[in-house]
């Protein structure tokens, strides 16, 4: 008899690394320049919520999958995104694979308090490799670090990464392939329990990364930033809160002022289009399916892209420059007032978006009570699906003229208002909440401020074509798709003999809007309005987009569709306009947004509440806007 032959077991997984380290260390950057993927950077702690995962090929022809993860300052998670941190590196993820080696991401600039989760991460003993990013930073501030010696004192391969820059992360693609394979041969390692880590006292560590740094780090001439100047301005207790002010008002004039000629070239494009196709085909249901149903409701939707690019283009500059965290800062005082922490400033600013991010950005808020707060209150942030709606009834009902000798813009102003209503009634309910419910005793924001920088073009640039991509794939798709369907609805079954009313009047849509009506009647909404409103709920510019069709349907004689604005100036009084607004102000948020709500509160009782109590909102405001209106005269 032989000897037993060893059995091989071939080995075909693909290693899993993670990339670890402190928020906003460039953790995302740095997966983005690794696998060419286009995850969401900006300057401001909590970004990445998610576990997001990718893949690359090192130069030695070597694959691996790779995970961008939530930032984290410890492994003792305390906030819902750094569990989500904790759980994938320790394997505590149900079904899913646990990583293979670290890659941890530190800020070069602030080893202090970065290296803390090194330490922490390296009782894991899991293969690690050290990715000091920003040192490009680093370098110009005179921070200087002896990479061979950090490397010696921490036990671990230590490379220089710029996330930023197109070969910034070479070093770390190279210090990869000299590893051993972490899931071949004698690589093969599994993490120890997570127990180990909280085993050590917290001084023992800050004292380790005390004598680590006098070992490997020397401040040469690290003279205060200039982050630090600008910062006595910008969060100066009067100059801080003008200059918020100033800049919020800035970006609502330039959505009206900027937006105004490519929005014209857009509808001139498609009324073009209408008008050449109406021309070439005779009349007839497919002539009208494509002009009135597609053209006429897509069209008017898509009008608006503009004006959310340059909102967009704002927040966007904002996000990377660094002025967000600043501003929690100024508003925290405010936002304790009303029971809110300062932590919710960010997730509000992202429902300005899309409440679904906002609700999401909640996950980094530590205290359970605070975070329901903030997802009831985020859907009154003006969602950018919203202004679509604000302009085109701003459009036809706000003359567009100057005020204040010219400096102000009157369209603007109103947009202005109508998302500060938005922010003030989301302060009103939290202020309820806390009635109701009790606060906590307001903590004192802790919140790191980060170095300010110019934003990146690239960043800049591909935050806008995401932008674009979504709004635009949500026109071909959602929109359209309802579009049609509503066309259908609003166009069978045809009006009967001798009808006194344009034949949508007849339609089931318009039998499905005369009996909303009842409801609806009493804050001004007629029945075309109503038929708006159905589809609004699945995705609100399907509500202008709608209007649209409705009004395009509507219009008795054969002239085409054209601009939708003039049409309902025409159609509606402005006390059913000013209502409108109000509504929309309060709308209660589309499905997608409750059954997220559902899902990060882990229960559907808020999402009814949330319903519910935006509707009941909605309402009465709708009802005081239309008699107050009424009764002004308007
Ligand atoms: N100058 C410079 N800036 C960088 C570098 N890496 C990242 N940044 C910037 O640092 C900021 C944070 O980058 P992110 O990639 O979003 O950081 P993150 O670690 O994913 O942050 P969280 O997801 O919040 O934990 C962004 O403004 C980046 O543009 C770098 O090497 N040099
Ligand atoms: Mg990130």
């Amino acid at each position: 008899m032989g000897a037993v032959e060893p059995q091989v077991q071939a080995v075909t997984r693909t290693p899993l690394i993670a990339l670890l380290g402190n928020p906003n260390c460039g953790k995302t950057a740095l997966f983005n320049r690794l696998t060419g993927a286009r995850q969401k950077v900006a300057n401001y702690a909590g970004v990445t919520i998610e576990r997001k995962e990718g893949s690359f090929t090192s130069p030695m022809g070597r694959a691996y999958k790779v995970l961008d993860l939530p930032g984290a300052y410890s492994l003792s998670a305390t906030t819902p995104d750094e569990a989500i941190t904790r759980d994938v590196v320790g394997g505590l993820r149900a079904g899913e694979q646990a990583p293979d080696a670290i890659v941890c991401v530190v800020n070069a600039t602030n080893l202090r308090l970065n290296l803390r989760l090194v330490l922490e991460v390296k009782r894991l003993g899991l293969p690690m490799v050290l990715a000091l990013n920003m040192v490009d930073v680093a370098n110009k501030r005179g921070i200087k670090i002896d990479s061979a010696r950090l490397a010696q004192e921490l036990g671990m391969p230590v490379v220089e990464t710029v996330a930023v820059q197109s070969g910034g992360e070479v070093a770390l693609l190279k210090a990869l392939d000299l590893m051993p394979d972490p899931v071949r041969g004698s690589g093969a390692v599994k993490a120890a329990p997570l127990a180990a880590i909280d085993a050590v006292p917290v001084e023992e560590t800050q004292r380790e990364v005390r004598r680590i740094l006098d070992a490997a780090v020397s401040f040469a001439n690290d003279t205060g930033n200039l982050s630090e100047k600008i910062d006595d301005v910008v969060l100066h207790p009067l100059a801080g809160p003008v200059i918020l002010a100033a800049l919020m008002f800035l970006v609502f004039q330039a959505v009206f002022s900027w937006a105004a000629l490519p929005m014209e070239m857009i509808s001139g494009g498609v009324e073009a289009i209408g008008a050449w196709v109406g021309g070439m085909m005779g009349e007839g249901v497919l002539r009208s399916l494509l002009v009135e149903g597609i053209l006429g409701g897509v069209g008017s939707v898509l009008v608006f892209l503009p004006q959310i690019l340059i909102l967009f283009f704002f927040i966007l500059v904002l996000e990377d420059c660094g002025y967000l965290p600043r501003a929690a800062f100024l508003l925290d005082r405010i936002m304790g007032g009303v029971g809110l922490s300062g932590r919710a400033f960010i997730p509000l600013l992202s429902s300005f978006a899309c409440a679904i991010p906002g609700v999401m950005a909640a996950r980094t808020i530590q205290n359970p009570r605070d975070r329901l707060v903030t997802i009831m209150i985020a859907p009154l942030m003006t969602c950018s699906a919203r202004l679509p709606v604000y302009a085109l009834i701003i459009a036809a009902f706000i003359p567009n003229r100057d005020v204040a000798d010219g400096w102000i813009n009157l369209q603007g102003l109103v947009l202005f208002i109508l998302y500060f209503a938005g922010i003030f009634s989301a302060m009103a309910v939290a202020w309820v909440i806390k009635r109701f419910m009790g606060a906590n005793s307001h903590q004192p924001l802790m919140l790191e401020l980060p170095s300010y920088h110019w934003p990146h073009l690239r960043n800049l640039a591909m935050g806008l074509w995401e932008r674009a991509k979504i709004f635009l794939v949500r026109v071909g798709t959602v929109i359209l798709a309802l579009m049609v369907l509503l066309w259908f609805l609003s166009s069978f079954p045809g009006a009967p003999e001798g009808a006194t009313h344009p034949p949508i009047y007849y339609s089931i849509a318009g039998m499905l809007g005369r009996a909303l009506a009842v409801v609806f009647e009493p804050i001004g909404f007629g029945w075309q309005i109503c038929i708006a409103l159905v589809p609004g709920m699945a995705a609100r510019e399907v509500a202008v987009g709608a209007l649209g069709t409705v009004y395009a349907l509507s219009q008795t004689g054969d002239e085409l569709a054209t601009t939708l604005a003039p049409l309902i100036s025409q159609s509606w009084s402005m006390p059913t306009a000013l209502s409108l607004l109000a509504w929309y102000v309060f709308a209660p948020q589309c499905i997608a947004t409750l059954s997220v709500v559902r899902r990060e509160t882990g229960s559907a009782r808020y999402a009814f509440i949330m319903a519910g109590y935006m509707f009941a909102l909605a309402y009465t405001a709708s009802f005081i806007t239309y008699r107050v209106a009424i009764a002004m005269g308007a």
